[in-house]
């Protein structure tokens, strides 16, 4: 039997609602490649990864126990005047990496189910577009205003309100994610009403994959 994945990329700026959405997705059946859980895969103690890390950016880079310091790596890579090429270099050493293991889990789906719906949960992927190794048949961005996705951040993950802004500002814009989506989620709409529009992209993609 031919082949027929349909790969969608989801993508949308910090806490805009991204695993409200892919939760949804894989309870109607959709195969989820999770970016954010692949970037701690690969910096796991004993990785390729992590050894990267440590040679680049010094022992302070892991915690005592050896793991990657996240508190540390986020206040080098997301504030002061260097961020940015630090982050070029955290991503330089991880998103190959990440790649590497997104193509062997899809290759996994397709194997189990050639006409799966295989849904890429990529947060940075604006950033990525150019660069990935993937070519998308949707992307879908799940968006809601700055301030929502602050006070969002603030509210939930216990950060300051000048560490949720700097995530904000280290990625991409709103615009820049709308350049490269063909659907737009907007999760400030009620819960049930953002299902229902998930529900029925599922529906389409479903008969796109048949
Ligand atoms: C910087 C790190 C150590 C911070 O760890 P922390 O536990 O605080 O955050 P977590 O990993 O849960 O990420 C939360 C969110 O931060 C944002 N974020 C993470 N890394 C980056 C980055 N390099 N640039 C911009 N935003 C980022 C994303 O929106 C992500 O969803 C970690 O995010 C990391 O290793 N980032 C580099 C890998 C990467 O690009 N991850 C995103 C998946 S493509
Ligand atoms: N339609 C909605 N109405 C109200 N709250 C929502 C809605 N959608 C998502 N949220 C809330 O927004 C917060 C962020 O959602 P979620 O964790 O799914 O975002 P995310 O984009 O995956 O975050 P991150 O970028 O950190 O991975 C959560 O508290 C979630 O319950």
């Amino acid at each position: 039997m031919a082949v027929v994945v349909i790969r969608i990329g989801l993508t949308g700026g910090i806490a805009a609602g991204k695993s409200t959405v892919s939760a949804r997705l894989r309870e109607l059946g959709a195969v989820l490649v999770d970016y954010d859980l692949l970037a701690r895969r690969v910096v796991e103690p004993g990785s390729v990864g992590l050894q990267r890390i440590a040679k680049c950016f010094g022992s302070d880079a892991l915690t005592d126990r050896g793991e990657l310091n996240r508190a540390w790596m986020s206040e080098h890579v997301f504030s002061g005047s260097d961020a940015e090429r630090k982050r070029k270099m955290l991503d330089g050493i991880e998103h190959p990496l990440i790649y590497e293991l997104a193509v062997q889990l899809e290759h996994e789906a397709v194997e189990a189910d050639c006409q799966a719906v295989v849904v890429h949960d990529i947060p940075l992927l604006a950033e990525v577009i150019d660069s990935i190794p993937f070519e998308f048949d949707h992307i879908v961005t799940v968006e809601a205003p700055e301030q929502v996705r602050v006070s969002r951040m603030m509210a939930t993950r216990g950060m300051s309100e000048s560490q949720a802004w700097n995530r904000v500002n280290h990625q991409s814009s709103a615009e820049q994610r709308l350049a490269i989506a063909d659907e737009i989620i907007d999760s400030t709409q009620p819960l049930e009403q953002m299902f229902d529009h998930i529900d029925m992209l599922m529906k389409q993609w479903r008969t796109e994959a048949r």
